[in-house]
This record gives C-alpha cells, sequence and structure tokens, in this order.
C-alpha cells in the first residue's frame, strides 16, 4: 500500500487546535506559603487548582469515596452530620506513616481525576498551577510541565502555623512535617524556586518565574 492510501489515523485523531494547556504544579512544605504565592499568580490571571482544598472538598461530597474511608478509618472518620471528621482524622493518619499512605491511596486517584475534569473545562490560559503539598517531579507519571518549590526556614514555618492553625500543636506540626518531603527531596524536584524567607522579595521571584512561563 502507498503511503498516500493509507488512512491518516494522524490526522484523524488529534485537533491541533487544542493543544494541551501548560500545567505547573505548586508545591513545598507546610507553612512554606504556597496558597500565598498562588494568590499573586492568581491576580495576574493564571487559574489555581487548590489540591488540598479540592481534596477536602471530595471527602464530603464523593459519596463512594466517603464509603471507602469509612472502610479503612472507622465511623469516626465522619461526624454525626456525615461529615469528613478533619481534627479525629489528622491525629490518626499523621502519626501513622502506613494509615496515611492508605488514605492518600483512596484519595489521590479521585484528586488526580478531578484535576483532568478542571484542566480540561480551561481554555485559552498561558498556563495553569495546581498547587499541592505532595507533588511529584514534573512528567514523573504526571501531566506538569514543571515544578515550582516554595521553601523558607523550617523555624519560620512552624511559627506561621501556630499563628495561622492556633489549634495545632507544637508536636502535630511536626508530625505534618516528618511525613512530607525533606527540604532536599523537594529541591531535587524544583524546576524553579521561591524563597519565602520574610527577607528577600518575593515579587521579583513570582515575576521572573511569570515571565519565564510566559515566553
Ligand atoms: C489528614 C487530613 C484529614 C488533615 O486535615 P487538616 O484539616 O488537619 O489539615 P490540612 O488538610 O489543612 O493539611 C495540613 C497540612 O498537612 C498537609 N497534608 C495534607 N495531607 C497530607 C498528606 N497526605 N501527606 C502529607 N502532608 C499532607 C497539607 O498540605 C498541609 O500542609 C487531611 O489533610 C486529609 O484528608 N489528607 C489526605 C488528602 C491529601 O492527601 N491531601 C493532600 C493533597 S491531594
Ligand atoms: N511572606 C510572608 N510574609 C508574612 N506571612 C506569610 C508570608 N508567607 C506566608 N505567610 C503566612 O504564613 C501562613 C502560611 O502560609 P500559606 O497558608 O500560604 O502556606 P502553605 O504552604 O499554603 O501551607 P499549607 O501547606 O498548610 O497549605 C499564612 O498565614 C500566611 O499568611
Amino acid at each position: 500500500m502507498s503511503i498516500e492510501s493509507q488512512p491518516n489515523h494522524f490526522v484523524e485523531n488529534i485537533d491541533l487546535s487544542k493543544k494541551r494547556v501548560k500545567c505547573i504544579g505548586i508545591t513545598g512544605g507546610i507553612g512554606s506559603g504556597k496558597s500565598t504565592i498562588c494568590k499573586v499568580f492568581e491576580t495576574f490571571g493564571i487559574p489555581v487548582y487548590y489540591a488540598d482544598e479540592r481534596a477536602k472538598w471530595l471527602t464530603n461530597n464523593d459519596l463512594q469515596l466517603k464509603k471507602e474511608i469509612k472502610e479503612l478509618l472507622g465511623r469516626e472518620a465522619y461526624d454525626a452530620h456525615n461529615q469528613y471528621n478533619r481534627k479525629w482524622v489528622a491525629k490518626l493518619v499523621f502519626d501513622n506513616p502506613q494509615l496515611l499512605q492508605m488514605l492518600n491511596m483512596l484519595i489521590h486517584p479521585r484528586v488526580f481525576e478531578d484535576t483532568k475534569q478542571w484542566v480540561k473545562a480551561q481554555s485559552n490560559q498561558p498556563y495553569l498551577l495546581r498547587e499541592a503539598a505532595l507533588t511529584k517531579a514534573a512528567g514523573n507519571g504526571n501531566d506538569l510541565d514543571k515544578v515550582i518549590v516554595v521553601s523558607a526556614p523550617l523555624d519560620l514555618r512552624i511559627n506561621r502555623i501556630k499563628k495561622r492553625d492556633p489549634q495545632r500543636t507544637q508536636k502535630e506540626i511536626e508530625a505534618i512535617i516528618s511525613r512530607q518531603r525533606s527540604e532536599e527531596e523537594f529541591q531535587k524536584i524544583a524546576d524553579y524556586q521561591i524563597i519565602n524567607d520574610e527577607k528577600q522579595l518575593l515579587m521579583p521571584q513570582i515575576l521572573a518565574i511569570h515571565q519565564s512561563l510566559l515566553a
């Protein structure tokens, strides 16, 4: 068969006018300032997917997920109004790495599905941001093109969280940190870095990344 007479699957299956929009992960440990920095990107018109927030929403609204979480953690995972009992779950899982991993295995596939739907619904954007405490390196089994890592000194992060979340004890904050990537591990997956140490100016760092992503 000549090349001309072969059916052209490529032309049939790919709509060239719909190029996938760039998706950039933004991550960092608790209190590093991810959400604060995302708010600045939002003022530039960049849409942001907040994975922790969506995970929270899904734990209360995805019926199958609710059922699976109850099976894994017990009925107390939901309160009398059938709402996710975050305080109770946090106490249980942030001190128990195996259980946290099992909970992640229930929640994360749902969040990834939800992210895909969100990305599909966006159009005509120069790029999108996906904020999450847990993110793999770009391209490592995910749809991210680059990863921004937000860093801040540990003592500053702990003090910020004590102020922001007065219900958490120092021990609880340290338990969360010990379940997250270390600073060195975050650095390994960073394509861009933002240092949010309240000494270096934030805006020039954010603008430089924004410009580079628009280029
Ligand atoms: C354990 C839960 C109930 C704690 O709720 P709580 O309101 O106390 O804390 P919150 O969600 O605000 O998170 C507190 C800090 O822990 C971090 N964190 C949340 N989940 C995880 C996790 N699975 N592993 C490591 N850090 C996490 C957050 O980024 C934040 O820095 C809740 O975080 C949860 O259900 N987590 C599992 C879902 C998840 O993995 N979310 C992360 C992004 S998809
Ligand atoms: N440069 C800064 N100057 C002053 N306060 C800051 C700065 N960056 C962050 N904060 C404050 O520190 C706290 C933690 O910041 P933020 O919520 O953005 O962190 P996060 O990395 O998103 O945390 P989490 O992982 O818990 O979601 C917030 O109360 C925020 O207002």
